[in-house]
């Protein structure tokens, strides 16, 4: 199967800067990708590398298989929404479909209109004129319209109120689901990412902490809590994530695809919640010590 986005060893400075380095990912088809990390961990440099927006320092890049800068007929194939959801103040929003149809070959203009009309958007109206969703989901017309088959989208939602947030996430799901789209999306909000990605990837401080599809995250990362202990105590399998202990009690976020048999542990499940923000907390220096340790 086609792998949406493959990195081998990917990594972009901006002079002595690293903004991402050392990722590797093999992500197929099919999914809604979440790409969540703090302020700063290297989201939208990703994104900027997988639309041929940005070169590689280090490493290689394809996107559905293509390079990002393949031209033309990789460019039809992937969607782009980038941050602060461009759209241009003086054109109407049935001028920004005109331009959508000349410049996107596969440009749906019956799945444009129909979005245009069912969301309520004045064609007449100028996109200064529109609220921060309606522009929002404008920009998301006109990413769909183009009928990618990835749809890429760098914090849509990030200007938008919690209302206005959510029916956009809903209507992206929903245009995923009719035209079979690949989506991957950016946010430093994990509730947006909660109801609607079956993938996540955590960036922070530049690097990939973890990736995979949810539902094998969540089956593999268990809440450990019990008598204090030293969290280097565990069994090898036991990858000790984050670890936070009281005088007398220790609670730990830890990976293993083995049942855990120790009874002085209460075994608990994570949200994915839990998981993302043990991960996002920026890593301890080289060494073996959880992401995450809270002392009490
Ligand atoms: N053009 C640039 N020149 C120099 N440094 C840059 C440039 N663009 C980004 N950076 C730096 O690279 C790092 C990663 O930035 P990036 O924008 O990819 O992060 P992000 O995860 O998208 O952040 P945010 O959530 O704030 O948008 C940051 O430290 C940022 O300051």
């Amino acid at each position: 199967m086609t792998s949406l986005l493959r990195t081998q060893g990917l990594g972009k400075r901006y002079g002595r800067h690293p903004a991402l380095s050392d990722c590797t990912l093999d992500i197929p088809a099919g999914h809604v990708v979440g790409l969540v990390g703090p302020n700063g961990a290297g989201k939208t440099t990703l994104l900027h590398l997988a639309v041929g927006q940005l070169t590689p320092t280090t490493g290689d890049i394809t996107v559905l298989g293509g390079s990002p800068d393949a031209g033309p007929a990789q460019l039809a194939r992937v969607g782009f929404v980038a941050q602060d959801t461009p759209t241009y103040a003086g054109l109407s929003v049935a001028e920004h479909l005109r331009f959508g149809a000349r410049l996107n070959p596969g440009w749906d203009d019956a799945l444009a209109r129909g979005r245009v009309e069912r969301l309520g958007l004045d064609p007449a109206r100028r996109a200064a004129k529109l609220s921060g969703g309606q522009r929002a989901q404008l920009a998301l017309t006109l990413g769909v319209a183009k009928r990618p088959e990835l749809l890429i989208l760098d914090e849509p939602v990030a200007a938008l109120d919690p209302l206005a947030r959510r029916e956009f996430m809903q209507d992206l799901m929903e245009a995923t689901a009719e035209h079979e789209l690949s989506v991957l999306l950016s946010s430093h909000l994990v509730s947006d990412l909660e109801r609607t990605c079956d993938y996540v990837i955590v960036l922070a401080d530049s690097r990939v902490q973890v990736e995979g599809e949810v539902e094998g995250l969540l089956a593999t990362h268990h809440r450990l809590t019990g008598p204090r202990r030293d969290p280097a105590t565990l069994p090898a399998g036991q990858h000790v994530v984050s670890a936070s202990h009281t005088d007398r009690q220790s609670t730990l976020i830890v990976r293993t695809r083995d049942p855990i048999h120790d009874p002085a542990w209460t075994v608990g499940q994570i949200s994915l919640e839990d998981l993302i923000l043990a991960y996002m907390r920026k890593p301890a220096p080289e060494d073996r010590r959880p992401v995450l340790e809270v002392l009490r």
